[in-house]
């Protein structure tokens, strides 16, 4: 048991997939794994094990933030030796070119977060994909001709920002979309050498205000999840 987590050893796979909503870990679970387990209900972040196509894997919520999947991530890694880490989120574009329901994966994660501020004090660590999966990723959607975008992306504190021009200044930079996890779980990967990536799927637009509803969010995405599982 983890303080956050009330799984014991060996109840949780090396792989574990990574949605901010614990409902969306349920749906993924009843939906996608064979004879799926529930090992964590702590605070409502539902945690489940199973397998896909024969292979052990998981799927944790992490609540919403850096500080929250902060938490999640270093529990796995530190006391379950997770070692493959693939967050399955959304995130609102800031493209005109990046449609709600597209898939964004996340080459790297600007952010304006002070996870990464604080321990870097004023410094820049580039928070980054892992290379390995990063291209299973590519080669995964290509394969299943499920379109997908790449590049940089923006981890942000906060979700309501009281300008809301705020997000011209990094579209202009070609940053595709904000989330509020990825360069967290990067920065964490990296320090910890273990393998992460997130996957995203646009719930809504900064630039045209198209959103989707809260049960889309939850219980779709399923292109996303198809690539996610393909390489667990
Ligand atoms: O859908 P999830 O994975 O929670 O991701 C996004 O949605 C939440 C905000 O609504 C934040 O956690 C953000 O990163
Ligand atoms: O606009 C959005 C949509 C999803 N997640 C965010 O953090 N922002």
């Amino acid at each position: 048991m983890s303080i956050h987590i009330e799984a014991k050893n060996g109840e949780i796979a090396p792989t574990v997939l990574l949605p901010g909503d614990p409902m969306r870990a349920k749906w993924i679970a009843e939906t996608y794994f064979e004879n799926p387990t529930l090992y964590n209900d702590v605070r409502g972040m539902f945690g489940y094990t199973g397998t896909y196509k024969g292979k052990l894997v998981s799927v944790q919520g992490t609540g919403m933030g850096a500080p929250s999947i902060g938490i999640y991530a270093h529990e796995l890694i530190k006391k379950y030796d997770v070692q493959k880490l693939i967050r399955v989120g959304s995130a609102g574009s800031y493209q005109k070119e990046v449609n709600i329901r597209d898939i964004v994966i996340a080459m790297a994660a600007s952010s304006n977060s002070s996870f990464n501020n604080l321990p870097f004090q004023g410094e820049n660590f580039a928070p980054t994909a892992h290379a390995e999966l990063f291209l299973a990723a590519i080669n995964a959607a290509n394969e299943r001709n499920i379109p997908v975008k790449a590049g940089n992306i923006l981890t942000s504190d906060i979700f309501y920002q009281e300008d809301a021009d705020y997000y011209k200044k990094w579209a202009k930079y070609g940053v595709l979309c904000v989330e509020m996890e990825t360069a967290a779980l990067y920065t964490l990967a990296a320090r910890f050498n273990v393998k992460a990536l997130s996957l995203l799927t646009i719930s809504d637009s900064l630039v045209t205000h198209e959103t989707t509803t809260s049960e889309e969010r939850a219980e779709t995405f399923k292109e996303m999840i198809e690539i996610a599982l393909a390489i667990i």
